[in-house]
């Protein structure tokens, strides 16, 4: 089912906090001449982001809709100069660089940007650009088929709190999908099943060595209550679903279900940044056809932990992860 399009809450950036975010991006670029995270550049970071306005501060403040989600506005791109859409991550360089700092600087003023020492290089901002020969993937790198919804990173205890992906290029208005649990209804029955942990959820595609790991899969919960409300945990592109009794494989479908019925379909514009509640919302994307030409979809993704925050089950803490650490970019 294509999920239909609704509006997005949206939070429109005004004149002067784009001037700042955009200097300050710049001046951070210029000195270090590479968005390559090093700990000095980090650290500059950090201080720059101490002092953004209180008006960023303000726009940057946590999902506060049932949508669990919104789209920063109004950060301008200029689609000359960022040059062409590279053709993966892996040869993406220094491409539009100035935005991976722009989206280090969000990150940081909504928490701690985290990075994975087994994906792209353990970069804390990935390129999302469709690749030759990954067409089918369940990854960012996909394009043909539909990216299924999930929560970024599912398979890992330390997985992001929130989610920014950063539009670069979209000249096709290839929709983000996003569903949020808090719109979903579900029969106090099923959150009761799904709430007991009874299916692992293992690691996804772009996380090679993970997927050799010897332990044994912790199972987990899909659904919770984090004490504000329901919370989950979902990847059944990744989630062994043969292995559950009939039972639950019912009440797991029946999630499916609702999640596709109040699934929005968000079409990111040059400039936006979509911030996604990774306990709320599960994201995926539509099918398109790719080019490789160097005007294919172009997006920034960083993931950020938000320091304090209980939304997860105490028994998170003694899962292995799959040998994956996620790397915090402020201990
Ligand atoms: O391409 C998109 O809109 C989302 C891709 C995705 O799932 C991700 O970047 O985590
Ligand atoms: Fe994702």
């Amino acid at each position: 089912m294509t999920p239909a399009p609704a509006p997005a809450p949206v939070r429109a950036l005004d004149d002067a906090s784009i001037d700042e975010l955009s200097r300050a991006a710049q001046r951070i670029l210029d000195e270090f001449g590479s968005s390559a995270a090093r700990p000095e550049l980090l650290e500059r970071v950090a201080d720059t982001a101490a002092g953004l306005s209180e008006t960023i501060r303000r726009q940057c403040r946590p999902v506060d809709t049932a949508d669990g989600l919104f789209v920063l506005r109004g950060l301008p791109v200029d689609d000359t100069e960022i040059g062409p859409t590279p053709l993966s991550w892996a040869t993406a360089g220094d491409s539009a660089a100035v935005w991976d700092v722009l989206l280090l600087l969000l990150s940081t003023v909504m928490g701690n940007p985290i990075a994975w020492a087994g994906q792209q290089d353990g970069q804390f901002v990935h390129n999302i650009v469709p690749s030759p020969g990954h067409e089918r993937e369940q990854t960012g790198a996909s394009s043909t088929v539909l990216l299924s919804p999930h929560t970024e990173d599912a398979f890992h205890p330390g997985r992001a709190h929130l989610l920014m992906l950063g539009c670069l290029r979209n000249h096709d208005h290839i929709a983000t999908t996003a569903a949020s649990i808090r719109k979903a209804r579900l029969a106090e029955e099923d959150v009761a099943l799904l709430s007991r942990p009874e299916l692992p959820i293992l690691p996804d595609d772009a996380y090679a060595e993970a997927q050799g790991f010897g332990g044994l899969p912790p199972k987990v919960p899909t659904v919770w209550d984090s004490g504000d409300g329901l919370t989950l945990r979902f990847d059944p592109a990744y989630t062994p679903l043969d292995d559950a009794t009939a039972e639950h494989r019912a009440a797991y479908g029946r999630l499916e279900d609702e999640l596709a019925r109040v699934s929005v379909a968000v079409s990111l514009e040059p400039g936006d940044v979509l911030v996604v509640d990774n306990d709320l919302v599960v994201h995926g994307r539509v099918p398109f056809q790719a080019r490789y030409d160097g005007t294919d979809r172009w997006l920034k993704r960083a993931s950020v932990r938000v320091p304090g925050r209980r939304t997860r089950p105490a028994a998170e803490a003694n899962e292995h992860g799959y040998g994956q650490a996620a790397i915090q970019a402020y201990a």
